[in-house]
């Protein structure tokens, strides 16, 4: 278990930290750290050459004391922004008054359903932006612990509602324009605030069946952990060039992640090229403790906390590194140049964040609490949750007509939500508009009544009150779902249907006859077919968790002043989903106890594909014809290839004439999905390549979006978990029910795009073998 009593303690100090260093009077002003025209890692190395080894081991916890001798003040490395400045030990809301919130934008499982990458970068920036506010006021650290973006591969999972979805592209490409927002671009002289992809990797489950996050091995094939957990990550470390990573709870294929040379050494800062020294891996909070206890993979706590910092983990969230460390020192468990070099990538860190230098050198110490919470940041956070909301199910009552004497029966434990509209890893909101504010702000009669609280309980007695909203309305919305108090960190889901006393009450609300709309609210998606096939119900929309003005957003689509457009970044599998796998089974593809996972793999018929999203307008598209039925030579796409990356490197920029065919302005996500017969079997049955949300494409009028796929998009991964670019057939389609579509062929000798380095032999675990590209529990004694 983790010491949840040392990090409560965590929670609750680290909070006032002198703003930076003294570089004008303080102890260090002639050292070079202070000399700003000296490199981040001269000036660094200058720094830590003053430490004892004392002091090196003091300072690599998450709460840092400093060196007061030097003055060097305290820092606290652990600040959260998931969709917003949030609560977490180094952030500091004021009880009131300045600094007491910050915007709080939808869940980044909402946030992932527009689609639209320009809008996670003008999130990203407005968070990065109100962070350095608070920074400015010595309310939050400089570097932050988000994103959470390990791909979603599983329903059940209660902490999916932090990541973007499922799909390993859609999340590369949201990471990336993440990043960029919350750094300030790839290289900038001073980064925004630092980003920390996490967590590294293949975590993705809380507990299931005596399995829990902080003991559980993740069995994970060479040709899965290329192709699915880790394209995020190489986005986050190769292309967007994150300031930090986290490892995680969980072990790959026997080791430890956050003792795992492979992952931390071989991938991250070798085959991806992070390795400018800048850099930095924490660990997830008590992570090291658990290579001890409960992996059993080290056999005391040194050889753990050795093992943790040999492998490159710069940074212990919690106290395990300045507990351990000195008697592993002792023990000569490591060398101290390897705390050196953590210590460097700290401080290189804070160098590139401003720390050391004058504040008039640097853009971002101007931002004041003026900043934070402007008009511009509200309207974003609405808009963002507007771009979000999908609608599922639509019989033509939406948009609702509503008048001055309309009646609207708003009933369900989400019509009155707050705080349950931020999900997790939240801040203070500025406010929480719900929908039955929003509806009050209608010209309209609204009748509210909770009826069941949460997931609901047998008793009936709140019932009554439902009757009679529904009674006295002329249309009835029902907000429903899921929130936290089933899908969470450490809780995992048990069931994917909609609760028994919800569904209840649908069913006998339906029964009124009258238009009826079902919100479907939560990061987790829940069976819905029970709504879809009822015919009395007219809508169904999706909500997620939509942040601060949610409400407005969701009666704004609802009354058809705003029309839907977002698209599930999510599969909605049918509730026997849960039954027919194991939760701690990695494999994507289908086989024995697995249908397959995601839309490329699930070889059932899904409740909602990813990418469903209906709109209040009809679109028809065209590809260009010119690529259509076109072969393309594989060596020459190769020859012609001259980026670092191959992967990168252009194919083709699709045209894609979209039209609205409807009568209502709308805007619409191309998605473009690539099929075929290529490359090693079984294949898939398609896979996202590249999208664009077009904006306000007016009845009548057409847009065009450009797929851009590269060819990176084309390979497959092989079974050593190489890039490969293969001959075969190929189609790109456009939607999930292809509105267009064109066909081409790749001719040739398969050709590597990236060879893949390959793991250890043999992965050992306390004299137990692990062999890793398989699928399953295999052990070799
Ligand atoms: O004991 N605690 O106080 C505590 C708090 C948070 C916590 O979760 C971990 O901390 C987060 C750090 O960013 C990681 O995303 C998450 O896995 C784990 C433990």
């Amino acid at each position: 278990m983790t010491g949840l009593l040392g990090l409560a303690t965590l929670l609750l100090v680290g909070k006032a930290a002198a703003l930076s260093p003294d570089c004008v009077n303080g102890p260090l002003r002639n050292n070079t750290v202070c000399n700003t025209s000296a490199t981040p890692l001269d000036r660094a190395t200058a720094l830590i050459d003053l430490f004892t080894i004392a002091e090196k081991i003091n300072n690599t916890g998450s709460t840092s004391p400093g060196v007061p001798r030097l003055g060097l003040p305290p820092y606290q490395w652990w600040s959260e922004a998931l969709h917003g400045v949030a609560s977490s030990p180094g952030v500091n809301f004021s009880s009131s008054g300045n600094y007491s919130y910050a915007t709080s934008f939808p869940q980044p499982i909402l946030l992932g359903a527009a689609f639209d990458d320009a809008l996670i970068t003008a999130v990203a920036t407005v968070v990065s932006t109100e962070a350095r506010a608070f920074n400015n006021a010595n309310r939050t650290g400089l570097d932050f612990w988000t994103p959470n973006i390990n791909p979603w591969r599983d329903p059940r999972w209660g902490r999916g509602q932090e990541t973007p979805g499922e799909d390993p592209y859609h999340l590369s490409s949201y990471v990336h324009a993440l990043i960029d927002g919350l750094q300030g671009g790839y290289d900038p002289k001073y980064k925004r605030v630092v980003a920390t992809c996490k967590h590294f990797a293949g975590y993705d489950m809380e507990t299931w069946n005596g399995n829990f996050r902080y003991q559980w091995d993740a069995q994970i094939s060479s040709q899965d952990l290329v192709e699915y957990y880790l394209p995020p990550f190489q986005s986050c470390a190769r292309d967007s060039n994150v300031g930090a990573f986290m490892c995680s709870y969980n072990a790959f294929n026997g080791v430890p992640t956050c003792a795992d040379e492979y992952l931390l050494q071989t991938v991250l800062r070798e085959h991806w090229g992070w390795t400018n020294e800048q850099q930095w891996v924490v660990s997830d909070c008590d992570a090291v403790q658990n290579i001890f206890m409960p992996h059993d993979y080290a056999s005391t706590r040194e050889q753990a906390a050795a093992d943790a910092l040999n492998a490159g983990t710069d940074i212990n969230c919690g106290t395990y590194y300045q507990n351990h460390l000195p008697a592993a020192f002792a023990q000569g468990l490591f060398n101290e140049s390897t705390v050196t070099r953590s210590l460097v990538r700290q401080y290189s860190s804070l160098i590139r964040l401003g720390y050391f230098d004058p504040p008039e050198e640097q853009p971002y110490r101007a931002l004041t609490w003026s900043d934070v919470d402007t008009a511009a940041s509200q309207q974003l956070a609405y808009q963002a949750a507007v771009e979000s909301i999908v609608l599922l199910k639509n019989d033509g009552t939406l948009p609702l007509s509503v008048k001055s004497n309309t009646s609207i029966a708003l009933i369900g434990d989400w019509a009155n939500a707050t705080k349950q509209m931020q999900g997790n890893y939240f801040g203070v909101a500025p406010y929480l508009h719900s929908p039955l504010y929003a509806a009050q702000q209608l010209n309209v009669t609204v009748n509210y009544a909770q009826g069941i609280g949460g997931q609901g309980d047998p008793t009936t007695n709140n019932w009554l009150p439902v009757w009679d909203a529904a009674d006295k309305s002329d249309i009835i919305i029902f907000a429903g779902g899921i929130d936290n108090s089933v899908e969470s960190e450490g809780m995992d889901r048990v069931s994917i249907n909609w609760s028994g006393a919800q569904l209840d009450m649908i069913g006998q609300l339906a029964q009124y006859g009258k238009p009826m709309v079902v919100l479907q609210m939560g990061g987790g998606q829940i069976d819905s077919s029970p709504i879809v096939s009822n015919p009395n119900i007219s809508a169904l929309l999706w909500g997620g968790y939509p942040g601060q003005d949610g409400g407005v957003a969701i009666m704004d689509i609802l009354t058809g002043k705003k029309a839907s457009a977002g698209r599930l970044p999510a599969t909605q599998y049918p509730s026997e989903y849960i039954r027919q796998v194991p939760m701690t089974n990695m494999s994507l593809r289908p086989g024995p106890n697995n249908p397959g996972r995601t839309y490329k793999w699930y070889n059932g018929t899904a409740v909602f594909e990813f990418g469903s999203g209906m709109h209040y307008t009809n679109f028809s598209a065209s590809i260009n014809s010119t690529y259509n039925s076109k072969n393309f030579s594989i060596s020459s796409l190769t020859s012609n290839c001259n980026e670092s990356y191959m992967d990168r490197c252009t194919f083709q920029n699709f045209a894609v004439d979209v039209h609205n065919t409807g009568s209502v302005a709308s805007d619409y996500v191309a998605l473009g999905f690539l099929t075929g017969s290529f490359g090693p079997q079984p294949y898939p049955k398609k896979s996202l390549v590249n999208y664009q949300r077009l904006f306000n494409v007016k009845p009548g009028s057409s847009e065009t979006a450009t797929l851009n796929l590269t060819l990176g998009s084309l390979s497959r991964i092989d079974e050593m978990g190489n890039r490969v670019l293969y001959p075969g057939e190929y189609a790109l389609m456009v939607d999930t029910t292809p509105l267009a579509m064109v066909n081409f062929t790749l001719s040739g000798q398969p050709a590597m795009l990236d060879k893949w380095p390959q793991p250890p032999p043999a992965r050992t675990q306390n004299g137990t073998y692990y062999v890793s590209g398989f699928d399953g529990e295999q052990l070799l004694n």
